[in-house]
This record gives C-alpha cells, sequence and structure tokens, in this order.
C-alpha cells in the first residue's frame, strides 16, 4: 500500500477498504526508519489515521496544515512524497523532524516550538479572505500545546471570524508527560462525552424519534445560546466563546475522522474538532510508556531499548542530583518546568520534593513570572529550561525579574547546539538575549563538577542569575582543581604568552584539545576558562592584553551579543588595540544535525579553531 501511496503521490485514490493497511504500513514504516534513526515515535504513532484522514478530505498544497510542534509530522511527510527522506531523518543535510517551507510546499508553516499553530492558521485564514482566495486552513495541536498561553491569544482572536477555519485538537491526554492543569481536567471531562455526534447519544437518539421536528431540533441546539445546552453539548468553553466545537472523534476511525473533517469545513466561522487519540499507538512499549518514547535514539523494535549505552553523567544528571542535594539543605528552594521534567533533569527533585516542584505546562514566559512571584515572596527558585524555549519569556525576565532584582536562577539546559532538532532548538541565543539585561549574572562551566560548584554560588546570590550548560555527558577534566567560584571572576588554567584563549562554557573541552594542538606546533598558549560573561572578569582581560599579541575568545553562542563581542567592546571601549578573536557562531541559523558534525560545519571542531587561531596570529605578526 505504501508503494501504491509513493507511486499516486494520492490518498485519495486508495480504496476506503484498503485504509486500514495503509496505516498499520505506516505504523511498520515508522517503527523501522525510527528504531534505526531515532525521532518522535509516541505522537506519529499516534496521528496516522488524523493524518490519513486531512490528506483525504482535503487538497495540499492548497489547503494548507499547519502542526504544532511539527513534531507529529511524520505521516504528513510519507503522504507529501518523503517516504525515501527517512534514511536521513533529523541527520545533516537530510529531511528534518519538523515541518519546513523549504523542504516541501505542503509543509505551510515551520515550527518546533509549541502552541503556535493557531496563530498562524489565524493569519493565513485573514490573508486567504483579504486576497479573497479559497481554500481550506487547518490548524493541528495537541492537548500539551493547549497549556501554552499563545494558544489562548489566538483562540480568542479567532472568535470573531466569519469564515471558516478547522482547528485540530489532537487529544491523546499527554504533554511529553502527564499533561497538566486545569484544560486538561476539562478535556479530560469532554473524553467522557459521547463520541462525535456532539450530543449526547440518548438525547439524540429520542430527538430522532420525535416526527417533522426532532432533526430540526437537534441542530437549532447546536445553534442556541441557551443553558439547556450546556447539558447536551459538551465544548461549552469553545462555544461559549463564539467556536463550533464538534466532537469528541474517534481518533483511530478514519471514516469518522473524514466525516468530521467533512462537517467542519462547511461550518461558517472557527470550529475546533476535538479528537481522541492514542500516543504511540499500535507499539505496545510507546502506548505503556508514552513519555520515554516521546523523543528517541535508535532502539530494539522487539523490546523497546535503547542501542545506545548510556554510560557518563550528562550535564542534565549533574543539575538533577545537585538541586536535590541542595534543596535538602534549603528548603526555600523550589523548582519550575515548563513541560520539561525529563528532559531538564527535575524528576529526582520532583519524586522527593513534589510539593516543590511546579510544571506549569509548556508556559515559559508564564514560569518566568511565577518564579518571580516564587521569590519576591522569599523563596529560592530554580527555573529549568531549555535554552531556545526561554527566548518565549525574555520579557518576563527584563520585567518581573530583573528589574526588581529578584533572585531566581535559570538553569538553562541545551544551551549551544543541540544537534538533530535543528533550527528551531539550538540554544545559541541566550548569552545574547541574556546578556543585554540589567542585574543579570550569566555564568557557564567548563565541566560536570563546575555546574554543581556554580548551581550552589548561584542560589546565594541575591538577585536574578542564568547558568547555562549544554546537551550531552558533562566534561570531566582530569586534576580539575575547580577554584573557587568568586563574582565576576575567571579561572587561570594555564598562564603563557603569545595566544590567549578565554573559552566560555562547555567549549572548554575543545578548548584544551585547542591549545595542544597549537603547542604542538610551538606556540605559547594561555588557557582561561571565562566562567562569567556577565560580569566579565576586566581584570583579567587587563592582563592578557598586556602579555599577549592575539587573544581568542570561545562560545557556542551566535556571535552578535555573545561573549567574545564583549571581550572586543570591553578593549574598545577603553581605546586599546587588542587583537581578539571572537570563535563563535555565525548570524544565521544552525540546521539538523549531529552535535559533531555540525561544530565542524560550523568551524567550532578542535582542528579547525586551532587553524583560524595560527592563521589569524601569522597575521597579526606581520604586523
Ligand atoms: C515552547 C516549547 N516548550 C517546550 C517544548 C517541548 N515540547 C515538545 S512537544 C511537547 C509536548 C506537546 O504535547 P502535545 O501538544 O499534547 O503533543 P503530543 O506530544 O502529545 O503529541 C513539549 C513540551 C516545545 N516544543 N516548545
Ligand atoms: C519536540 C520537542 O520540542 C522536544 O521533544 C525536543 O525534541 C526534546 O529535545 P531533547 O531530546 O533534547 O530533550
Ligand atoms: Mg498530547
Amino acid at each position: 500500500m505504501l508503494e501504491k501511496i509513493k507511486k499516486e503521490n494520492d490518498i485519495k485514490k486508495i480504496k476506503k477498504e484498503e485504509l486500514p493497511l495503509l496505516a498499520l504500513e505506516i505504523r511498520r514504516f515508522l517503527l523501522e526508519k525510527l528504531s534505526q534513526t531515532g525521532g518522535h515515535l509516541a505522537s506519529n504513532l499516534g496521528v496516522v489515521e488524523l493524518t490519513m484522514a486531512m490528506h483525504r478530505t482535503f487538497s495540499l498544497p492548497e489547503d494548507k496544515i499547519i502542526w504544532d510542534v511539527g513534531h507529529q509530522s511524520y505521516t504528513h511527510k510519507i503522504l507529501t512524497g518523503r517516504k525515501d527522506g527517512f534514511d536521513q531523518l533529523r541527520k545533516y543535510g537530510g529531511m528534518s523532524g519538523f515541518p519546513k517551507r523549504k523542504e516541501s510546499d505542503c509543509d505551510a508553516f515551520d515550527t518546533g516550538h509549541s502552541s503556535t499553530s493557531i496563530s498562524a492558521g489565524l493569519g493565513y485564514v485573514y490573508a486567504r479572505d483579504l486576497k479573497q482566495e479559497k481554500y481550506h486552513v487547518i490548524s493541528v495541536f495537541g492537548d500539551g500545546s493547549l497549556t501554552g498561553g499563545m494558544a489562548y491569544e489566538a483562540l480568542n482572536n479567532a472568535a470573531s471570524l466569519r469564515t471558516n477555519f478547522i482547528m485540530v485538537l489532537n487529544d491523546n491526554h499527554m504533554s511529553i508527560s502527564e499533561n497538566v492543569g486545569g484544560m486538561s481536567k476539562y478535556l479530560a471531562k469532554l473524553r467522557t462525552a459521547d463520541i462525535y455526534t456532539g450530543l449526547k447519544k440518548q438525547v439524540v437518539r429520542t430527538l430522532h424519534k420525535v416526527p417533522v421536528v426532532g432533526k430540526p431540533m437537534i441542530r437549532n441546539i447546536r445553534k442556541t445560546k441557551s443553558s439547556i445546552k450546556q447539558l447536551l453539548v459538551p465544548g461549552m468553553f469553545f462555544e461559549d466563546m463564539g467556536i463550533t466545537y464538534l466532537g469528541p472523534v474517534a481518533g483511530h476511525d478514519i471514516e469518522m475522522l473524514c466525516e468530521a473533517f467533512r462537517e467542519a469545513a462547511k461550518v461558517e466561522g472557527p470550529v475546533l474538532l476535538h479528537v481522541l487519540t492514542k500516543k504511540g499507538k499500535g507499539y505496545p512499549p510507546a502506548e505503556q510508556y508514552p513519555d520515554r518514547f516521546h523523543g528517541i535514539g535508535p532502539f530494539q523494535v522487539s523490546t523497546g531499548l535503547s542501542r545506545d549505552k548510556k554510560e557518563k553523567e550528562t550535564y542534565t544528571d549533574v543539575f538533577g542530583k545537585t538541586l536535590t542535594k541542595l534543596s535538602k539543605e534549603d528548603e526555600r528552594i523550589v523548582a519550575i518546568t515548563a513541560a520539561m521534567a525529563g528532559g531538564t533533569g527535575l524528576e529526582p527533585f520532583q519524586k522527593q520534593f513534589p510539593n516543590r516542584c511546579f510544571d506549569v505546562g509548556i508556559a515559559e514566559g508564564h514560569g518566568v513570572t511565577f518564579a518571580a512571584g516564587l521569590a519576591a515572596g522569599g523563596l529560592r527558585p530554580v527555573f529549568a529550561v531549555y535554552s531556545s524555549f526561554l527566548q518565549r519569556g525574555y520579557d518576563q525576565i527584563i520585567h518581573d525579574v530583573a528589574l526588581q532584582k529578584l533572585p531566581v536562577v535559570f538553569a538553562i539546559d541545551r544551551a549551544g547546539i543541540v544537534g538533530s532538532d535543528g533550527e528551531t532548538h539550538q540554544g545559541i541565543f541566550d548569552l545574547s538575549y541574556l546578556g543585554s539585561i540589567p542585574n543579570m549574572t550569566i555564568l557557564a562551566p567548563k565541566s560536570g563538577r563546575e555546574l554543581s560548584d556554580m548551581l550552589e554560588y548561584a542560589m546565594k546570590l541575591d538577585g536574578p542569575s542564568a547558568i547555562r550548560y549544554p546537551r550531552g555527558t558533562a566534561y570531566e577534566m582530569p586534576e580539575e582543581d575547580c577554584q573557587e567560584i568568586r563574582y565576576g571572576k575567571s579561572e587561570i588554567i594555564a598562564w603563557e604568552s603569545q595566544i590567549a584563549i578565554i573559552s566560555y562554557g562547555h567549549l572548554f573541552e575543545e578548548a584544551v584539545t585547542v591549545r595542544r594542538l597549537l603547542k604542538e606546533k610551538g606556540y605559547s598558549c594561555t588557557l582561561v576558562n571565562g566562567r562569567f560573561a556577565k560580569p566579565l572578569d576586566t581584570d583579567m582581560l587587563e592582563e592578557v592584553c598586556k602579555e599577549h599579541r592575539l587573544v581568542v575568545s570561545m562560545e557556542e553562542n551566535v556571535q552578535r551579543g555573545g561573549f567574545g563581542e564583549s571581550i572586543i567592546a570591553y578593549y574598545a571601549g577603553r581605546g586599546k588595540a587588542v587583537r581578539v578573536l571572537p570563535l563563535a557562531l555565525p548570524d544565521d541559523y544552525v540546521e539538523h544535525g549531529s552535535i559533531g558534525v555540525l561544530r565542524k560545519e560550523m568551524g567550532l571542531d578542535a582542528q579547525t579553531m586551532a587553524d583560524r587561531i595560527e592563521t589569524a596570529y601569522q597575521e597579526q605578526e606581520k604586523l
């Protein structure tokens, strides 16, 4: 069936009775491919029929499907001619794990971060109407996405529409882990409503029996605003806003889904189609542990076990362990996560201190202000958050935390290149967006051990601070004698002459190799662990420029507004003609691929950096 799809490139040509077989083949295909490459398995297994039904009902690329987050778009990719791309899924130069307009004209909007699909879809609707075009717009979002504020802003905005806009709520009762909050509770109630009719079955059955007026009454109940409707029609939250609610619909029944989509397409106005699916559907290990199979590396299909042996401690593990330890000693410490307790290493803390751990949902902006409130109330909040997701909380950091100098610690995981998730997830802007905020202290450890020390140190600061650390194994420095952390002071690892390398954060591991490579070529090379990007260690900078011909900064952040540029600005501000070579990321987005490959592509691997330094030094010598 998959071959037929590939040849015909149109699911509409598949016979109705062949659709369940196609769904089965898609699931087998996803399992086979993802067990080799890794990827977002559970969410994709859950939307196979939903995607098939959309593709059968609508016509792409004319109609626009907008996937929220986009991690569930794999069946859509298969059905739009990209089946062969799965061998290179999320690999450098290969197919992205998210929708990309540049990849296909059937990808209507690029996504990666949660809760954007309704806003983008609404934009499309208004563009369509103003240009007097005719197509359908369908935004597909999960129950997890409905914990994010943007979704409500968009629903509120969409409610006044007079033309068709289909919003599909793919409700699998899960975010990455268990979904949280009041909306999740409300959806759970709706789930118990009778499937699809939208009206209680018994009422409908009775009304159907009433001659002549029965059927019109059913239609009228849908249209009325009366309180009786509340008893009969689920989804009043949406209905009362002015959004037609259809559902709940059985999300693995293709025919029913197609029928529901046809109905939804007829509504003149915004319509929310509530679809019930099972995360991990069809693969027992993923059905049982949807969180574990949300995003995975290569695994064995027969057992569900990972193919990669995890032996070494990650920075995330170090953070989780240290936080738990510190929290035993200080009752004021509380932790916040925006639906990422697993990914940020908060689970041990959450287990040990359930009352002191807050999952706010996919709501980073709210999470920041909530942390500010906790701090104002006398607690010591730690917001554990991925670098790219914290972009959502920029105003809140300035307005609610830093302006009041509140002691919130931002434990910024996935800082730097994260790898296969690509552009939307690389944590390469945090130094730039945090560096411009007054009162903020910014730290980054060179090793796992130093992360632990920095967290302990940051808990004692009387203002906001951020500690950035990357995805992956924590560096263990041989014979590390972590010097005591002092405010705004770097750590001198080796002091020589000619070239001074000031490394910031986890690139230190590469810096050690760079120094070795340069020394092998006969250069004399100082190595400094920067520690603080804000405030800068200006005493160190003064000493460094006295005794070196070339100062090199290293960081895994875009150069604009980063560590290196602060050093350049410092020297320039004092009228010092110091040659600084900033080794950082270009003013661009970094696509998907393994971290090692991407670092090399970006010129931040040890060999390329050593070569660049040597060239710069020789140029400097010629002057
Ligand atoms: C702003 C932002 N924060 C966090 C994430 C990480 N994240 C990706 S998927 C997901 C859960 C989404 O749940 P839901 O929308 O219900 O989709 P499901 O995975 O259940 O299919 C989270 C928290 C993200 N992509 N964007
Ligand atoms: C889709 C999404 O945003 C998350 O699932 C993300 O892919 C998690 O990344 P990590 O694998 O680094 O936890
Ligand atoms: Mg969900």
